[in-house]
């Protein structure tokens, strides 16, 4: 499905009231502000001269005070009117802008700041809205017979246009050229520099051509072996050896850890022990706390001003902190990487040593120093959380679902019976545990939203409920791909709420949506995949995973609980508490 660029045709009036183009914002220069701007700047003029300081804190020049009483309230009444009209004005210019579209109408839009910021809720979407109301959402496309929506602010936020429609995302995607990623919507990203998430055009082509050899399939025959070893340290590190049922309140923090020290050893080559600590060149904090810390606080990083880190709040001390233990680890691996292939050491094929070689070369392929940290961050950053996120959803999914369970142990049993059977070879034999990690990650998609701005007018096709409508999209247009609508879509899945890991049993690469589609799909999709089937598989072959339930709670209550998910920087679910019980 191509979107057909082009002239936007013009646009059709149709039931919504149109804003005229040539409106002009209610000027401030009217009467009565000029008179109370004249009066003021002579009043105090006057006062400078003639008063002791104190007068300009305290007025007490009667005619002052009564000028004043009449004219802040005056002044603050014009730049509300001045506010409301251009937020009415702004909105549709803004509805016009987005075809019209049905959709949220909010006083911020989610990605806002200030509507990122706040819980979703019935006044505010959020960024969890496109979890919460994923059914309700589904009654209002269909109410409005269309899988594209639209979201305006009355107040704040740009407007876009969301869509959970395969084919409408498909054009967003993979269009060449007529959508980009805008600074504004990657700026979180770009705090340690340039980077293959953030790029656009020849930038964005160089980093991939720099980065893609990293993943390839001898990488992923290592990284299996890698994965497994990492996994028999979490079992000793844990002190699970010994043992025959343990007990998980949150896997969070083992798959994140997990999940990073994988990326650490496999893409960059940096191997991490179980015990963090060891890798932080801080007493204080952890590089796996450290990166946990900076991930769960990118809006507050954002919004924050350098001097707030003075002051003496323990959140914003542990973020200044959690930034300079990851800068300081990223900085301390380039130097020890780069002395040691300045030392002679045989070039290497991971990601760190790739960009390292290329900085160091000149020519259309070579990346700066700040290129080279900013793409360190994202594939740590993007490299772990993501998996974690997903491993964590399996785990509940298969708590829930012991059948599923038992048949992914007999398959792993058949395929992988004992350590040295443990091969990447082998482990692409394993479709059931495969199609586990694949059904949690479609059910929980950890990359929720593919946000594209339009580079320029371009009409939008198969948009209607026979998917035959077009819409004219002007350049400058936001355009957010709502994975966890595509993902719950019953046209594309359905039953969208039962877990079936069987749609994905031989389904080809390029049709695992969650990654994304076109040119740029996730990198780390088999990265990702490869290292989650290790895991579950190891996990699944002496260990049966059961719901840990607290006070009394039924399966129910326990599933209602913590199968919620939760939008921050990635997708997912956050707190999973589990049992492991030793299989005989
Ligand atoms: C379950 C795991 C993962 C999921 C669901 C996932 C999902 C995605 C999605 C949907 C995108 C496209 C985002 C967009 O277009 O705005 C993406 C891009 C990306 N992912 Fe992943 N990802 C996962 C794991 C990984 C891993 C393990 C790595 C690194 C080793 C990684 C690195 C990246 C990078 C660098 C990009 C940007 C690629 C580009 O623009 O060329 N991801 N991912």
């Amino acid at each position: 499905m191509k979107a057909t660029s082009g002239r936007v045709p013009p646009m059709t009036p149709n039931s919504m009231p149109q804003a005229s183009d040539t409106w002009t914002y209610p000027s401030p220069s009217n009467a009565a502000h000029q008179h109370g701007q004249t009066y003021c700047t002579q009043t105090a003029k006057r006062l400078e001269t003639t008063a002791p300081f104190s007068l300009l804190l305290v007025p007490q020049h009667p005619q002052l005070e009564k000028m004043l009483s009449l004219d802040i309230p005056s002044a603050l009444l014009t730049a509300l009117l001045v506010f409301i009209g251009t937020r009415i004005v702004n909105y549709f210019k803004f509805a016009k802008q987005t075809g019209y579209l049905p959709g949220l109408r909010s006083l911020a839009t989610p990605i806002s700041v200030l509507g990122a910021s706040l819980p979703t809720g019935r006044f505010n979407p959020g960024l969890n809205w496109q979890w919460q109301w994923r059914k309700h959402v589904y009654e209002a496309y269909a109410r409005h017979g269309t899988e594209t929506i639209s979201s305006l602010p009355y107040l704040f936020g740009e407007p876009a246009i969301y869509t959970s429609s395969l084919e409408v995302a498909r054009q967003i995607v993979s269009t060449r050229g007529s959508f980009y990623k805008h600074t504004e919507t990657t700026g979180i990203t770009l705090e340690w520099g340039p980077n293959l998430f953030a790029a656009n055009g020849d930038e964005w082509k160089r980093f991939r051509r720099v980065i893609t050899p990293a993943f390839s399939s001898s990488t992923y025959a290592s990284l299996l072996t890698e994965a497994a070893s990492i996994f028999d340290q979490m079992v000793a590190g844990e002190g699970w050896l010994t043992k025959d049922s343990v007990d998980i309140p949150n896997s969070d923090f083992l798959t994140n850890k997990f999940a990073l020290i994988v990326i650490a050893t496999s893409g960059f080559g940096h191997p991490l022990s179980w015990n963090l600590k060891s890798a932080s060149l801080s007493d204080e904090m952890s590089f796996g706390e450290a990166l946990h810390i900076r991930l769960h606080n990118l809006i507050l990083r954002l919004i924050l001003p350098q001097w707030a880190y003075w002051l003496p709040i323990k959140k914003f001390r542990d973020l200044e902190k959690a930034t300079q233990v990851t800068q300081d680890f990223m900085n301390d691996m380039i130097r020890t990487r780069r002395e040691e292939l300045s030392a002679g050491a045989v070039p290497k094929t991971d990601i760190l040593s790739l960009m390292i070689q290329s900085s160091e070369n000149e020519g259309r392929f070579s990346m700066t120093d700040s290129e080279l940290v900013g793409n360190t961050a994202i594939m740590l950053f993007a490299g772990h959380e993501t998996t974690a996120l997903t491993l964590n959803a399996a785990l509940g999914l298969m708590a829930l679902h012991p059948d599923f369970q038992d048949e992914m142990h007999h398959e792993v049993m058949t395929v992988m019976p004992t350590e040295a059977d443990f091969t990447f070879a082998n482990s692409s034999k394993l479709r059931k545990t495969q199609a586990c990690f694949l059904e949690a990650s479609r059910i929980y998609p950890s990359g929720f939203m593919w946000i594209r701005d339009a580079a320029e007018d371009i009409v939008l096709e198969h948009v209607g409920p026979n998917r035959d409508q077009r819409i004219p999209v002007p350049k400058g247009t936001r355009l957010v791909v709502d994975s966890i609508g595509l993902h719950h879509n019953p046209r594309l899945f359905p039953d969208p709420e039962a877990f079936k890991p069987e749609r994905w049993y031989d389904v080809s690469e390029n049709a695992l949506t969650m990654f994304s589609m076109g040119a740029r799909a996730c990198i780390g999709r088999r990265f990702a995949i490869t290292e989650a089937t290790c895991f579950l598989a190891k996990l699944v072959r002496d260990w049966r995973v059961e719901i840990l339930t607290r006070g009394g709670e039924s399966k129910a209550q326990w599933e209602a609980k913590y199968m919620e998910g939760r939008a921050v920087t990635n997708f997912g679910i956050a707190e999973m508490p589990v049992r492991l019980v030793r299989r005989a």
